[in-house]
């Protein structure tokens, strides 16, 4: 699970150095250092945001998903104030979960009158022809 430490926006603007950099995204406090030279993006601009708040360049950017996802396994700590779930990204502020749930509750939701209506139409038919075979072949024994 990323790091909870609450940290403020002070502290986090002590680590604004190439050989100790940190910068916030969306109240999740980063230790970026090592990931410097790998920012697809380059060093440069991750180093002019060290030690602030860098949630609007980061979503300027557009970041993908796999971006976003990334910023767990960097995450030291929160910002006051701040609490995320555990697990995907996702499931906290910059995703839209609520669609996945939503979908998912339609599916359920259509499947369960779709088969109540099946059970409903097909087991008064059941019955019934079931009570007419039964007279048809009572009445031909007799
Ligand atoms: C820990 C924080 C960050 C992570 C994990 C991260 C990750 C990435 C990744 C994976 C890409 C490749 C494209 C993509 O997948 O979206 C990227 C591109 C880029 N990032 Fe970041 N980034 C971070 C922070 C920032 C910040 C704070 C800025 C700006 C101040 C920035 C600016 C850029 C730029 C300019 C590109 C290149 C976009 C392009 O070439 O189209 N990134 N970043």
């Amino acid at each position: 699970m990323a790091d909870q430490r609450v940290f403020t926006l002070s502290q986090v603007a002590q680590h604004k150095s190439k050989k100790d950099c940190w910068l916030v995204i969306d109240g999740r406090v980063l230790n970026v250092t090592k990931f410097l030279e790998e920012h697809p993006g380059g060093e440069e601009v991750l180093i002019e945001s060290a030690g602030k708040d860098a949630t609007k360049e980061f979503k300027d950017i557009g970041h993908s998903r796999a971006a976003q996802n990334l910023l767990l396994k960097y995450q030291v700590g929160v910002l006051p104030g701040y609490t995320f779930k555990e697990g995907n990204i996702m499931d906290s502020s910059i995703k839209e979960p609520k669609k996945k749930e939503m979908s998912a509750f339609v599916i359920n939701d259509d499947g369960l009158p779709k088969y109540a209506a099946f059970l409903e139409f097909f087991v008064p038919l059941l019955v019934a022809g079931s009570y007419f075979s039964y007279r048809y072949l009572t009445r031909i024994v007799n």
